[in-house]
């Protein structure tokens, strides 16, 4: 199979190339050690989370990050916001190198890189109104807004579709649905150039998911704000991000735009969980149902060669001693990467697939409503 050799996670989409990368991140990698031993504790081994992902994000663009629980996702979302020290790679912001940067070096780009989490019950402070949640950003950035930082947070509140007078109260007095938008406030208030939002809707009841969803994408077009947006749901995914990354045991395994991701997957791990997602669309030609057996393996001691190649109905012996490079193969558009030695045939009807695939209805409705308009 010729391959072309190109290691780096581009996007070409129309939406995605329109500058430098805002965030270059290169080889990241994160171990967390695991201490054991008598009397005297030492290093034993070490949780191998994340491993050499590569992948860059353009300004205005959303990103999606994709894998079942486990596989890394968060951990890697947060060494992108370095709430998270990498145990390797780079992450370059603007140019910057900032993999390792002290809180003094970060402070400028603090307020650029925002994250909002998946709970929006344990991420707000109880004790805190809302006014001082939201307004907790500008004070410890020291950022005092034209007409004042309660005039802020009443704009603010507003935006993501709350009221103003809400100020004073408490995040109990909200319900979870509002307890996210008081996150996404949060995450606003210092005008981010990127969001990091960790799998902001799985907490939150289905009805409410679309609603959360609309709101981020209305501000990530509107505002221009770049989102790495982390979810195991595909669906949530694919109305959200133009580019789609798949994560599996910590490393990526395939990387497209999303209508090429959708259409024409070519990594065995992104068609099985394609085909988990349930067809509603009575339209959609139907693919081919594909069920992974067995649990997924241990980051501790993960496999050898291809990471996924314990579950893979593909594998041969190839995968178990070689570990295929994350590159652009034969058939595949620029910017479509997978890393994987027998790859599935690219779709030969690329329009096969073109409807979305939406597990949850409220969504479905949505993408009906933004197609018409
Ligand atoms: N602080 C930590 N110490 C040790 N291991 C950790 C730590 N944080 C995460 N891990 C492990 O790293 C691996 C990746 O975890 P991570 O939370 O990044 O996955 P995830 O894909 O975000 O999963 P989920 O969707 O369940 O949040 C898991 O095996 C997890 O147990």
């Amino acid at each position: 199979m010729s391959e072309n050799k190109t290691t780096k996670a581009v996007g070409d989409s129309a939406t995605a190339v329109k500058d430098r990368p805002l965030l270059e991140v290169e080889g990241l990698t994160k171990h967390f050690p695991i201490y054991g031993g008598f009397p005297f504790k030492r290093q034993v081994g070490a949780v191998q989370a994340v491993e050499g992902v590569t992948l860059d994000v353009f300004p205005g663009e959303s990103l999606g990050l994709v894998g079942e629980s486990g596989c890394g996702k968060s951990t890697t979302g947060r060494m992108l916001t370095r709430l998270l020290e990498p145990t390797g790679g780079t992450i370059k912001y603007e140019g910057r190198d900032i993999t390792h940067a002290n809180r003094r070096e970060l402070a400028p780009i603090r307020s650029e890189i925002q994250m909002i989490f998946q709970d929006p019950y344990a991420s707000l402070n109880p004790r805190q109104t809302v006014g001082k949640i939201i307004s907790g950003p500008m004070e410890i950035n020291d950022i005092n807004p034209p007409g004042g930082r309660e005039a802020r947070v009443r704009e603010l509140l507003e935006t993501v579709g709350l009221n103003p007078e809400h100020y004073n109260r408490f995040p109990h007095e909200f319900s979870g649905g509002q307890r996210q938008r008081i996150g996404v406030a949060r995450a606003l208030a210092l005008e981010p150039k990127l969001i990091i939002a960790d799998e902001p809707v799985s907490a939150l009841d289905v009805s409410i998911q679309a609603q959360v969803v609309n709101l981020l994408q209305e501000l990530q077009r509107e505002r221009g704000i770049a989102f790495v947006f982390i979810a195991h749901d595909l669906s949530i995914v694919r109305h959200f991000s133009q580019r789609v990354a798949v994560m599996y045991l910590g490393k990526l395994v395939e990387i497209a735009d999303r209508d090429t991701l959708y259409s024409g997957p070519r990594h065995p791990y992104t068609h099985a969980l394609l085909s988990a997602v349930p067809e509603t669309d009575i339209d959609v030609q139907k693919r081919e149902r594909i069920r992974l057996v067995g649990d997924v393996p241990s980051p501790i001691m993960p496999p050898s060669g291809c990471r996924f190649r314990t579950r893979c109905w593909k594998a041969q012996d190839k995968c178990a001693t070689e570990e295929p490079p994350l590159v652009q193969l034969s058939g595949n558009k620029a910017g479509h990467l997978t890393a994987c030695h027998f790859p599935e045939d690219p779709t030969i009807d690329v329009g096969a697939r073109k409807e979305d695939v939406v597990m949850d209805p409220a969504l479905r409705s949505l993408e009906k409503d933004a197609k018409k308009s």
